[in-house]
């Protein structure tokens, strides 16, 4: 079985134990052996990483662009292979792995026109003959945790930036999804870049995300995944006074007024809901639907969901592959056992699938009747599950869509300019959509969300220099 290393100081660095990347399409389907890293490789990377610093922060920004930009073109020819490695260790279908992978090489190639722009200020002090600057300088050695339901589009978005604002950096990256990480680090390793500018280290994330930190010279830490983990984080950072970015969980809302397009509705509603096995932040859980359209909406989505092909994620026409891990696939089960003792109607799917090959799945579970109280419209289930609640009109609509402790992502299905424009001025997420699906994107534009869902500084587009950068401000005396 093919082994791979941790990357530290530019050397591939072996691990004292590897463990197995399985396929959750076919658990028979072993991808590779990734190193488990422990405390030591963590000190080792972030040494060579402080190292690295000086040369990379003062260094040349067109080095840093070429970089980036070469970094970018890599991934964009390889898109098809990296595609199909994210759908065979994710279980994301092949074409949504593709899709991904082109995301990741995008913001490669975005952020390598970024670090050119990046711009200061020049103000007249307040006081004769002085003049004042404000730059931008990098925050130093940044520490990326990321999760498992984006191997490398998360990966990419905070390696980008990180970078191109002149950081270094070392990711860990989720234990359950090793290899596209190892696949970005090894296509950065030949990018040109100094040793210890990158720095992978693979491994539990009690031990090696934990020592990251904890770790004294790191000096900021971007972390996307569960709330517990996220929040554990930010009280160590907040005590240690390392900057810190959290992108967390949603209990997304998506709204179906009585005058929207039915068709419309039903499709945007599957899409969120339920494609990527619903393992994405940015999907709808809850779809608050007004009384008018109810029956109608129902009747639809049981048609359509009718018609959704749960499948290996490789198999052509397969539209939703399984879930990512038995823990995962438990918690799903799980909460389906939750909603129907809650009192909700199991309207469609919700049971574990035995298909070809044995692997994580599970048909999409739709739920009507449901309240907007119940456990299953309160907390993240993270899986192909989603509820129906009924509403009267809009006002309880926006109600309901705001009543979480959340606020991710958020959409409408309206005719109505009024609705839509009031919706999107009143709800409260960091995203809306109007006859959009809440999950689906755009890689230049901010992401991140309000409440319970994000903490710090916005990611993406020219908002991710907040994060990545400390401002300085310098007075000369003319
Ligand atoms: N908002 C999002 O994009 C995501 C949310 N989740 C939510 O989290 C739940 C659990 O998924 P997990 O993979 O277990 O998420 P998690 O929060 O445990 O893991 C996310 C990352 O943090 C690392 N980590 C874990 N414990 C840590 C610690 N003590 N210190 C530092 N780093 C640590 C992990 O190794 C991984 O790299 C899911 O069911 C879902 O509800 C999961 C993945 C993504
Ligand atoms: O990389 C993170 C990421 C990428 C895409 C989406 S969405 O499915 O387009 O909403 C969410 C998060």
């Amino acid at each position: 079985m093919q082994q791979h290393d941790n990357l530290i100081g530019g050397e591939w660095v072996k691990g004292k134990r590897y463990s197995p990347n399985l396929n959750p399409s076919n658990l028979g389907d072993t991808i590779a052996e990734y190193a488990q890293g422990d405390a030591a490789d963590v000190e080792a990377a972030v040494a060579a990483a402080m190292a690295a610093f000086p040369a990379w922060a003062t260094g040349s920004v067109q080095a840093r662009s070429d970089a980036l930009d070469k970094i970018g073109n890599e991934i964009l020819a390889r898109k098809e292979e990296l595609g199909t490695l994210l759908a065979r260790e994710e279980g994301k279908t092949k074409p949504e792995g593709i899709g991904e992978a082109t995301r990741a090489g995008h913001i490669f190639k975005f952020f390598a026109g970024e670090c050119l722009r990046l711009a200061g200020e020049v103000l007249p002090s307040v006081r004769p003959n002085i003049g004042v600057e404000i730059t931008r300088e990098p925050v130093g050695v940044v520490g990326l945790i990321t999760p498992w339901n984006f191997p490398i589009a998360i990966p990419a978005w905070k390696i980008a930036p990180a970078l191109a604002f002149g950081n270094c950096v070392v990711l860990k990256p989720a234990d359950l999804v090793p290899g596209c990480a190892w696949a970005l680090a090894e296509i950065i390793s030949r990018s040109g870049i100094a040793p210890g500018v990158f720095n992978l280290v693979m491994g539990r994330g009690s031990v090696i995300g934990n020592a990251l930190v904890q770790h004294p010279n790191v000096h900021a830490i971007s972390f996307t995944g569960s709330v517990g983990v996220g929040r554990g984080i930010a009280v160590e950072c907040v005590k240690s006074g390392k900057k810190v970015q959290l992108e967390m969980g949603g209990k997304n809302p998506q709204v179906v007024l009585d005058d929207a397009d039915l068709a419309q509705a039903v499709e945007l509603s599957v899409q969120s809901a339920f494609y990527s096995t619903g393992q994405r932040c940015t999907a709808s859980s809850r779809l608050i639907v007004t009384e008018g359209i109810y029956p109608k909406f129902i009747e639809a989505m049981k048609e359509r969901m009718a018609k959704i092909k749960v499948g290996d994620a490789l198999a052509q026409g397969t539209d939703v592959g399984p879930v990512s891990s038995q823990s995962q696939l438990e918690q799903d089960l799980g909460y389906v056992e939750i909603g129907k003792s809650e009192g909700a109607t199991l309207a469609v799917g919700g049971e574990r699938l035995t298909l070809g090959t044995e692997g994580y799945y599970m048909a999409p579970a739709l739920f009507s009747d449901s309240g907007k109280d119940m456990r299953i419209n309160r907390e993240e289930i993270f899986g192909p599950v989603a509820s129906v609640i009924r509403v009267k009109n809009y006002e309880e609509a926006l109600a309901t869509a705001n009543d979480t402790e959340f606020g991710l992502s958020a959409g409408i299905a309206t005719t109505s300019l009024k609705y839509a424009t009031h919706f999107k001025r009143h709800s409260q997420a960091g995203m809306v959509m109007v006859n959009l699906p809440t999950a689906g994107v755009d890689y230049h534009v901010p992401f991140g969300g309000r409440k319970g869902s994000s903490y710090g500084p916005r990611e993406q587009g020219r908002y991710a220099q907040e994060f990545f950068t400390t401002v300085k401000t310098a007075y000369t005396l003319a």
